[in-house]
């Protein structure tokens, strides 16, 4: 470890050329959900495995195959992009799994500056990306550009799996990392950055994630959009079917109203309970930074227990209903709600399934609508929870220490990486959560941003991990 002052330093001294090179990335729109971007999620591979290329690294691109589209039509994926670097035996083997693809994102939507061109205020850095997960990943890449620039060699091997698809369920990945096996069969430890601390100013560590189920709810009722004045009274509408369905889906205070959820969820033990009231979590400025009109609950326990360890339910929208500004006065001949479950241990994507299948036909047949009613499942994800008592983690609370001067809450996440499970079963080893962004960096949202202190500490931990990991 006596060289990580000198690559602290050339963090310190270098991290303008490392926001130069989260903004080149920013600027390429990989929205992997928007068909029309493929091209840039594809640029955006290449742009990446160049990257690690000229960092020395042997790179290749895993072929992942071809997305179905709705419509039927085939789109080629992004290929997910492998990179090694060493391969002594004598040293352990660290994978790092990050994406390159981003969440939608438009100025129209609210945004204050062009989400796609990085901006700085504040110390603040705007883009699409930023946080999730462009900037981890420019991380690590910083961290060895800095090492190689020293001349430092690696404390340990890395292999890197970057791919372009996360935010669109992974498509193609589980069966590039199974296809890929016998190159990822000597892994020691993997490390994710891809969420987010718990607040602004604590690092954390995180050993669970909610798993995801998603649903599209289709009812149609006429051939084409009708005249609600001309129409309205004598056609019984499929938005009306539909808001009375997903209107029996969820309780104001978040209750879930499928039967059988419930009971698949894994109790609480007493160990459990006990981790909850160590952990720094303020419920004032968790209100306040999602600018929500009110809370679930106003107890801290409640609340992180709501986010990480109980399933819940969420309303995304309806295709094919009215909404654009204005009073237009039509009936939609076709809607489709669309709502997803994040699911928690015990649960499992195949049996929820059920569950909403057979709850939403009960519904239906109570409705006694002469519409067509369709229910398809989309993307489907398991939870992930690890034992944070483990080597890795100890590395990563240590590279914390070094750089935080503190020791790091352990968490869990509310949200989802259905490919975290995927690595850990098919490396048989370990895998750990490393989050550098802070908890307002708003991922997915309007004015996504990293802190520029973050990045940096960010790059430090990183850098000081593969070293800790190494003892
Ligand atoms: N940073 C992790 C993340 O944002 N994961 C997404 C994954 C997802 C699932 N369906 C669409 N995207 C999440 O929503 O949790
Ligand atoms: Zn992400
Ligand atoms: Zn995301």
């Amino acid at each position: 470890m006596e060289n990580i002052d000198a690559v602290f330093k050339s963090i310190d001294e270098h991290q303008d050329e490392f926001i130069d090179l989260l903004r080149e990335s920013v600027a390429i729109r990989s929205v992997s959900a928007d068909p029309a971007r493929r091209g840039d999620c594809i640029r955006m591979s290449e742009w990446a495995r160049d990257q690690l290329r000229t960092l020395g690294a042997e790179t290749s691109f895993w072929d992942l195959g071809k997305q179905q589209l709705q419509s039927g039509e085939e789109l080629p994926l992004p290929p997910a992009v492998f990179g090694v670097y060493g391969r002594d035996k004598s040293k352990k083997t660290l994978l790092i799994y990050g994406h390159l693809d981003v969440q939608p994102a438009e100025k129209e939507d609210g945004w204050n500056t062009d989400p796609f061109e990085l901006t700085e205020i504040d110390g603040k850095l705007f883009g699409r990306g930023s946080t999730d997960d462009k900037g981890p990943v420019i991380a690590w890449i910083a961290v060895l550009k800095v090492l190689k620039n020293l001349g430092i060699e690696l404390p340990i091997n890395i292999k890197f799996v970057l791919e372009c698809m996360e935010e669109s369920s992974s498509e193609g990945l589980e069966k590039g990392l199974e296809d890929n096996i016998d190159k990822i069969s000597d892994v020691t430890y993997s490390c994710i950055s891809d969420n987010y601390w718990l607040g602004r100013n604590k690092p954390c560590l995180t050993y669970g994630l909610r798993g995801i189920c998603y649903y599209f709810v289709e009812i149609s009722c006429a051939r084409q959009d009708l005249h609600s004045g001309i129409n309205g009274g004598s056609v019984p509408e499929a938005l009306n079917d539909l808001m009375w369905i997903m209107s029996q889906l969820v309780t104001v205070d978040g209750q879930i109203l499928i039967p059988g959820i419930a009971e698949r969820v894994a109790p609480l033990t007493k160990d459990e309970d006990d981790l909850y009231d160590k952990i720094d979590f303020c419920v004032d400025t968790f209100k306040q930074e999602t600018g929500s009109h009110g809370l679930i609950s106003d107890s801290k326990k409640n609340l992180l227990m709501n986010r990480w360890r109980y399933p819940s339910l969420s309303l995304h929208g309806v295709e094919g209903a009215f909404s654009q500004p204005g009073a237009k006065t039509v009936i939609p001949a076709k809607v489709i709600g669309k709502f997803s479950l994040r699911i928690v241990p015990h649960m499992t994507p195949e049996a929820t399934d059920k569950l909403v299948t057979s709850y939403l036909d009960s519904l239906w047949a109570k409705r006694k609508s002469p519409n067509t009613f369709k229910i398809t499942s989309g993307h489907g994800g398991m939870p992930w929870v690890a034992d944070f008592r483990d080597a890795n983690f100890s590395a990563g609370s240590r590279a914390i220490e070094r750089v935080y001067g503190m020791t790091p809450d352990f968490t869990r996440e509310g949200g989802s990486i259905p490919v975290t499970l995927t690595i850990q079963d098919l490396t048989k080893s370990p895998v750990m959560l490393l989050p550098i962004g802070a908890s307002d960096d708003m991922a997915h949202s309007q004015n996504e941003k990293i802190n520029r202190e973050n990045f940096v500490k960010g790059m430090k931990v990183l850098a000081a991990y593969l070293f800790e990991l190494a003892v």
